[in-house]
């Protein structure tokens, strides 16, 4: 580094100028809120300044992170925030500016009119030391990752992800800047940056389209886990008003956590369903008598049920949402009593009452629980679209009190649509971005695509990633779901930043048998060890893994236990004797240096280190069980350890999974049937024992089986 003192020194002074500036800025913020003429004033100066403070970064943040010259030896220094002098002069651009964007996309086959680009490393504004890419000295060298990007993706991970700013890729650039008018898919293997890619792009839009403000923009992700990790990125970007949310909680704000067979939420998450909702909140609509007799001021007025039938007609026929209409009905009915009465009949009870029983008012929660709690009510909306078996499936009987109804998962977004068929949209998006989109339900995408006002989307995921009652094995089983206001265009990220060489090599091993269409990405790194296969009995496998946790935690690293539901009550127990602290996915937490996630949690997440527990397990507990091993397997990005009694690495689909041979169908035990068992097992233990002994008594049934065996 000897050799660049000079320069970087020379650097340095302009550095230093910069956040001098920077500062400046920042001070003639906070003046700018003292000189408010009254308090009102002084409230908006605030919020301006709030704002205007965030786009200007941190002040022990470094004022640029790379440079490019070109060819007429002009010199554009590029940060997070744009930094002006006091003219106003642009010191340094920021990355969104298009006058940037060559940063990113040179590369030695089109070097975008540049000469060099350099990146710093930094320590807050102080440089250590730069790289150069001298595009003319280029001309035959492989565009492999820099060491730049090589550091960047070695750093130690915390429970929450950082911007990729400084090290954006080409390919990842030509994404983030591509255009609203679309429906983009961003696919690719785990950690091709995908999240990264989507998070940056709202930024770039939004400073590229005037007309976009954060408050329009949503991002969706599968669970508080993910958003929560994801959360600080677009805030460091500048951009902290972007509406974050997990997917259950576009919905309703009802008490959740009712549990039920697969079958049946999978049921639920038909786009079929929302038919039979919209036919069963039109059966609400009643039939007028054929004479309706109303008590108005003490007299007696009839509307024949003809003209009542015709005013719920025209306003059935209306294209406005079923309280829309009702309030049309409405005042049609208040113009018959009226017409007949000679009185104007606007707000009479007995107009009320009329009104109430033809066309009754509907909450999107009570309506639901009725409709389940009514076989009857269900058979008439299922109509011919689905069987007996499937109206006994839906079919439940709901609390006494509407407050104190358990809503499941699969429950919400069917509660989401009945309050758009009932109220009309709620709050529109002119772009919203859907993470780890390959998993969710038609009625999850419907709810997230009415949101999504003109259609602009991004989608984020990986098909070899599907799992759960949705797994996909194309983007069109999602897509359809989907406005269809712009085409639909799959862009595939091709690099794996994430996990290295050693560790998805193993992974990768899977996918023939998990997604054997997939593509496996290109892995950019390699790690610091191979994988780790521990063999153990099963009373070692707990203090196994809690022991391989410890001993990577004590080293300083971000540790992920991935851990099957079946083994996780022994893992747990086995941290609490050995006194090891840790954070829970399913408590919604992360960020503990040991944490503690399903396989399932696991999705989207990264970990300096990763421990697998039980792989055949793992594979065991999803349809498409190989697939999430290969979650499991991809998430850590440096360390890989498997503790297993079985095989570390199951290849073949278990038996129970097999579809059945010609002969074999009779005798099989299906997939449902085992689901129902297990329903049927898990109701007799939950009503004979306590919570606390649950997994005492599974483990002494296993062994009785096992014994048996
Ligand atoms: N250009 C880049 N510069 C620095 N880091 C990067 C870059 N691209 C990706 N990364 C890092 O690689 C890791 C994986 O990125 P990300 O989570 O976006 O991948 P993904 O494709 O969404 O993965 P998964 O499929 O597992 O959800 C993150 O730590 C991210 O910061």
């Amino acid at each position: 580094m000897g050799s660049k003192s000079p320069e970087i020194a020379s650097e340095q002074t302009f550095f230093d100028a910069a956040a001098r500036h920077r500062a400046r800025r920042r001070d003639g913020l906070a003046e700018v809120t003292a000189a408010a003429a009254h308090p009102g004033a002084a409230v908006h100066l605030k919020r301006y300044a709030g704002k205007a403070a965030e786009a200007l970064g941190d002040n022990d943040e470094a004022v640029a992170f790379g440079r490019i010259d070109d060819e007429s030896d002009d010199v554009l220094y590029i940060g997070r925030h744009v930094v002006l002098d006091e003219r106003s002069e642009v010191l340094i651009a920021n990355w969104q500016a298009p006058a940037a964007a060559p940063y990113f996309e040179a590369s030695h086959v089109d070097r975008r009119g540049l000469v060099r680009k350099r990146s710093y490393q930094c320590d807050g504004n102080t440089i250590q030391d730069f790289t150069d890419v001298l595009f003319a000295q280029l001309a035959a060298a492989i565009d492999g990752p820099d060491q730049r990007l090589l550091d960047e993706l070695a750093r130690a991970r915390t429970g929450e992800m950082r911007d990729i700013v400084a090290t954006i890729q080409a390919a990842q650039f030509e994404l983030i800047r591509a255009p609203m008018e679309q429906v983009l898919v961003i696919e690719g293997g785990p950690g091709t940056g995908k999240t990264a890619v989507a998070l940056h792009r709202v930024s770039w839009l939004l400073f590229n389209n005037p007309d976009l403000v954060p408050e329009d923009v949503l991002v969706v992700g599968p669970n508080p886990t993910f958003m929560r990790y994801i959360g600080r990125v677009l805030p460091d970007l500048g951009d902290a008003e972007v509406l974050m949310r997990d997917v259950a909680r576009l919905a309703p704000g009802v008490r959740r956590g009712r549990t039920e067979p697969a079958e049946v939420s999978r049921l639920k998450g038909e786009a079929r369903l929302a038919g039979l909702l919209s036919r069963a909140l039109r059966n609400r609509v009643g039939v007028p008598e054929p004479a309706e007799r109303l008590l108005l001021g003490g007299r007696f007025v009839t509307v024949p049920g003809t003209e009542l039938a015709e005013a719920m007609a025209v306003a059935s026929a209306a294209e406005l949402p079923y309280s829309q209409q009702r309030r049309l009905f409405w005042d049609r009915v208040n113009h018959l009593v009226s017409q007949r009465a000679g009185v104007d009949a606007a707000g009479a009870p007995a107009v009320t009452n009329l009104v109430d029983r033809l066309w009754p008012q509907q909450s999107a929660a009570a309506f639901l629980r009725d409709l389940f709690g009514s076989r009857a009510r269900l058979s008439a909306a299922a109509g011919t679209e689905f069987t007996a078996e499937e109206v006994r499936q839906l079919h439940r009987q709901g609390a006494d009190r509407l407050s104190e109804e358990v809503w499941s998962a699969a429950d919400l977004p069917l509660l989401d649509e009945l309050e758009r068929l009932i109220d009309g949209p709620g709050r529109q998006y002119a772009h919203v971005v859907i993470d780890e989109a390959q998993d969710l339900s038609p009625m999850q995408l419907r709810a997230i695509g009415r949101r999504c006002a003109g259609g602009s989307l991004t989608l984020v995921g990986d098909l070899a990633q599907s799992t759960g009652s949705w797994a996909r094995d194309d983007w069109a089983e999602v897509t359809d779901h989907l406005p269809a206001v712009h085409p639909v265009v799959i862009a595939p990220l091709r690099y794996g930043y994430r996990v290295p060489a050693q560790a998805y090599r193993l992974a990768a091993r899977l996918l023939p048998v998990a997604a054997a269409g997939v593509t496996p990405p290109e892995v950019v790194r390699t790690g610091p060890a191979e994988p780790g296969i521990h063999r153990v009995s099963l009373t070692e496998r707990a203090g196994r893994v809690v022991a391989l946790a410890a001993a990577h935690a004590e080293k300083g690293a971000f540790v992920g236990i991935v851990c099957p539901a079946r083994c996780r009550r022994e893992v747990e127990a086995a941290l609490a004797d050995n006194g090891v602290g840790w954070s829970s996915a399913q408590r919604g937490e992360l960020g503990g240096s040991v944490n503690l996630v399903s396989p399932q949690e696991a999705k989207g997440l990264e970990f300096d280190a990763v421990v697998v527990v039980e792989p055949e397990q793992i594979v065991a507990e999803d349809d498409r069980g190989h697939r999430l091993l290969y979650v499991a397997l991809t998430r850590t990005t440096a360390y890989l350890d498997i503790v297993c009694v079985a095989d570390p690495l199951p290849l073949t689909v278990p038996p129970q999974r097999r579809p059945p041979a010609a002969n074999e169908g009779a005798a099989l035990f299906t997939d449902r049937a085992v689901r129902r068992l297990a329903d049927h097992l898990a109701g007799q233990l939950s009503g004979a024992a306590p919570r606390a002994s649950w997994g005492a008594v599974l483990d002494e049934v296993r062994r009785v089986l096992d014994a048996t065996d």
